[in-house]
């Protein structure tokens, strides 16, 4: 079986450039080919050249996590995680965070495969989180912040711009087919995995291998609202406030009367006026660590028994 690693020196901010030269030597002495990528959407041309059944390891954090996964969804290559990204919540699903780079890559390369559940939005495959609203504008109006701001001040001079103009679309929104709700709308989270924007526990109980998205949808918020429930989604305790409601579906469809902004695995997508989210049940062959984690109950069952 051919290995590829694909490494990422934009990701983690510097940290991913300043290892590549020794992740992409460890990578080659234990018979992988590996390349670093150029720019956006490199990774997943090399994904997609790999050859068939070939594992393919992206190096970096969900937006490298991602862009691989656009270029192998469909076929039986494996995708492997070394998770060096400012956001990680691909690797947070499989149970992959917290080992050394090193022993992450070694991980990647040799452990057994898994399978989990295969994501799509409008066509589009996602590893661990689809947002639909409030949390979308964000990440949008992050790109324009200033410059002179990074990391989390970034992030919450978007929050802020994108508060004081707050305007909820009217959204209607159908799980398998069924209309569940029609009105103002915050957010709709449909997540294969439980977290996103790097550990936000948004739905604690979305399992990537129950063949389900797990849908958190925010209905009616105030700007005062909005601002109340950012620790209680921080901590996980959100599913409980009135104006929120999780459900589990194998298909999403979500329409508004204008475009809203939307984001895969953190990645911003086409802006459109409706967004359909399906699931293949265990469609996607990946590295895992759940069933070896320490002390944890095994999550993730291997492929021979599924
Ligand atoms: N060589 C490159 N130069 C600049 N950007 C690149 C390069 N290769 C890939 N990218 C882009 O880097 C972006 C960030 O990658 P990734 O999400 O893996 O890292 P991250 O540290 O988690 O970053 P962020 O927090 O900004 O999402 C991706 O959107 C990808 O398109």
């Amino acid at each position: 079986m051919e290995r590829w690693v694909i490494v990422n020196p934009a990701a983690g901010r510097g940290k991913v450039g300043r290892l590549s030269g020794a992740i992409l030597r460890a990578a080659r002495e234990r018979g992988a080919k590996a390349f670093l990528t150029e720019g956006p959407g490199h990774a997943t041309e090399l994904a997609q050249r790999a050859p068939e059944g070939a594992r393919v390891v992206a190096v970096g954090g969900d937006g490298t996590v991602h862009e691989v996964l656009r270029g192998i969804a469909g076929t039986e290559k494996v995708l492997g995680v070394v998770p060096i990204g400012s956001g990680n919540d691909f690797a947070r699903m499989l149970g992959l965070r917290g080992l050394p780079w090193p022993l992450a890559l070694e991980h990647a390369l040799l452990a057994p495969e898994e399978a989990v559940d295969l994501c799509r939005v409008n066509g589009e495959p996602f590893g661990a989180s689809l947002g639909v609203g409030f949390d979308a504008l964000v990440a949008k109006k992050a790109l324009s912040a200033p410059p002179f701001l990074r990391g989390m001040p970034r992030y919450l001079y978007a929050l802020f711009a994108v508060l004081k103009e707050l305007r909820l679309p009217e959204g209607r929104l159908l799980l398998d087919g069924r209309e569940v709700y029609q009105g103002p709308l915050l957010l709709l989270a449909a997540m294969n995995g439980p977290a996103y924007g790097g550990g936000i526990p948004i739905a604690p109980m979305a399992d990537p291998q129950d063949g389900l998205l797990s849908v958190v949808l925010a209905k009616r918020f105030s700007r005062p609202g909005v601002v109340f429930i950012l620790p209680r989604l921080l901590s996980g305790r959100h599913l409980s406030h009135p104006q929120v409601e999780a459900f589990s579906a194998k298909a999403v469809e979500l329409d508004f009367p204008y475009p809203v902004p939307a984001h895969a695995d953190g990645e911003l997508l086409p802006e459109a006026r409706v967004y359909r989210a399906t699931v293949e049940p265990l469609g996607l062959k990946v590295v895992g660590r759940r069933a070896g984690a320490k002390g944890r109950k095994p999550l993730l069952r291997p492929l021979e028994a599924s």
